[in-house]
């Protein structure tokens, strides 16, 4: 044991600033808000008709010196993810968003004291991770995340070869309207399952599930302003035996131009249980009529359909970061997940925002079993900033590769490569909807 961390004290507000709770009555000021934070295109009577995904208790206002009448200078959310995915185990977490600084209002410490109340918040909620999207990279390292995660984005000619699974030609195509009437339970059941179950036991972590109401009218809202140009969202659905296997939604939009009709294909979510469901859907999704390319985006690195490709660089791919990852309780965030490979190390963790976490924590566990984190005055075998350890938490980055850049120390010989190993899951982490 180690004695006790001194307590961890948010960040102040600057002088005249307050925090406000907000509920359903302000929805039309945090759409506002919104609009100034981000330029989307819609007015504020156009922001506020759309679905409101927000749960209210988690939705905090900042107001200014002129008080509730001058509108909210900030707000930020999160969303309640109690079953989050980590390497072979769920955790509750907090999938922060909605961070925002009116203009009028920026570069004064609005936003920190905003993230030092989040992560007050997660405490109190037991949640042991704040899980997030960066709308601009350079932002969320400085407050103890790390890039948890990329995603895979591709641009696919129509018509791009698939490699051939048997199976395949036994699925039928249903090509409709998206509506979360029809498809919501279909797509819930087939999202869950392809996160739980992606091979023999092995589950994604980071594949959030949209696990409320609100959450799930956000991802299924399909707002004009939010298509450029698109057409309505649409799914395609392939089953077997009257059993949906596959599932993806994608919209159109037609070109003409000199070289004839041809446009590009957006794909939203493609989700598939097996090979043969995969090839099936990606078939159509590659020979729709009219189209140039075929652009999914926020697959998993390792999606299935780079592996059906059969000329994966024709597909361009591109990584871009995906979830953020932020431990706000390490002790519980190491032996919530488990690891790839046995595991008895001493890990010494800096964190200069959250003081509790700092400090050597011991890691114990039998590779892919339940894994333990108690706190000790042994001397590390590794150490890091807290930060780091966001980036390799699910499974995806390098300990390795950090120290090759002076972010990770290795004080143990062979720890590096003992711990790195253990560290790394078989699935690649990622997030298939933007929260
Ligand atoms: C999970 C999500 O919700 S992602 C969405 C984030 N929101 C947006 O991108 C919307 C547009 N931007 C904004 O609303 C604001 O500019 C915010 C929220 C990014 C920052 O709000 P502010 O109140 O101005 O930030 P604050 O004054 O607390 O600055 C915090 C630090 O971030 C830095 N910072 C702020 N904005 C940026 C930026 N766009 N790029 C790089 N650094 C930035 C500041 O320089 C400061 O650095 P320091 O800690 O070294 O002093």
């Amino acid at each position: 044991m180690r004695p006790a961390s001194p307590a961890f004290v948010p960040r102040p507000l600057p002088d005249g600033y307050r925090f406000v709770p907000l509920d359903d009555r302000r929805w039309r000021d945090v759409a506002d808000l919104d609009t100034w934070v981000f330029p989307l295109g819609a007015s504020t009577d156009e922001h506020a008709s759309e679905a409101n995904p927000l749960t209210w208790e988690r939705t905090v206002g900042i107001v200014g010196p002129g008080g509730v009448e001058d509108g909210l200078a900030a707000q930020h959310t999160s969303f309640p993810f109690a079953r989050f995915p980590v390497p072979g185990a769920r955790l509750a977490s907090a999938g922060l968003s909605w961070v925002g600084v009116h203009p009028q209002h920026r570069r004064r410490g609005l936003a920190s004291a905003m993230i030092d109340h989040h992560f007050a918040a997660c405490l109190a909620r037991n949640e042991a991770l704040s899980v997030l999207y960066a709308s601009e990279y350079p932002l969320y390292g400085r407050y103890g995340y790390g890039r948890g995660c990329d995603d895979v984005r591709l641009q696919i000619p129509r018509g791009a070869r698939l490699l051939d699974v048997p199976g395949a030609d036994r699925h039928t195509v249903r090509l409709e309207h998206a509506s979360q009437e029809r498809h919501g339970d279909m797509v819930a059941r087939l999202h869950a399952a392809a996160g739980d179950d992606v091979v023999a036991g092995l589950n994604r972590p980071g594949w959030a599930e949209r696990e409320t109401l609100p959450m799930q009218d956000l991802w299924w809202d399909d707002p004009e302003h939010l298509r450029g140009g698109f057409e309505t969202r649409r799914i395609v659905v392939v089953e077997l035996d009257g059993e949906p296997r596959g599932y993806a939604t994608f919209r159109r939009k037609i070109v003409w131009d000199a070289d004839g009709v041809q446009g590009p294909v957006q794909v939203g979510e493609a989700v598939a249980l097996d090979a043969a469901a995969a090839r099936a859907l990606w078939g159509v999704l590659l020979e729709l009529d009219l189209a140039g390319e075929v652009l999914p985006y926020l697959l998993p690195a390792d999606d299935v359909v780079l592996s059906l490709l059969a000329d994966r660089r024709a597909a361009r791919p591109r990584l871009v970061d995906n979830l953020w990852v932020r431990l706000v309780d390490v002790r519980t965030a190491l032996g919530g997940r488990r690891y790839a490979a046995d595991v008895d190390a001493v890990i010494g963790v800096h964190d200069r925002r959250l003081p509790h976490n700092e400090g050597a924590w011991h890691v114990r566990g039998a590779a892919f079993g339940p894994a333990t984190c108690e706190p000790t005055q042994a001397p590390p075998d590794l150490e890091l900033d807290v930060r780091e350890l966001g980036s390799v938490y699910l499974g995806a980055g390098s300990l390795a590769a950090l120290a090759t850049a002076g972010l990770v120390t290795e004080r143990t010989p062979g720890a590096l490569a003992r711990v790195g190993t253990a560290f790394g899951w078989p699935v690649a982490p990622g997030a298939s909807w933007f929260f």
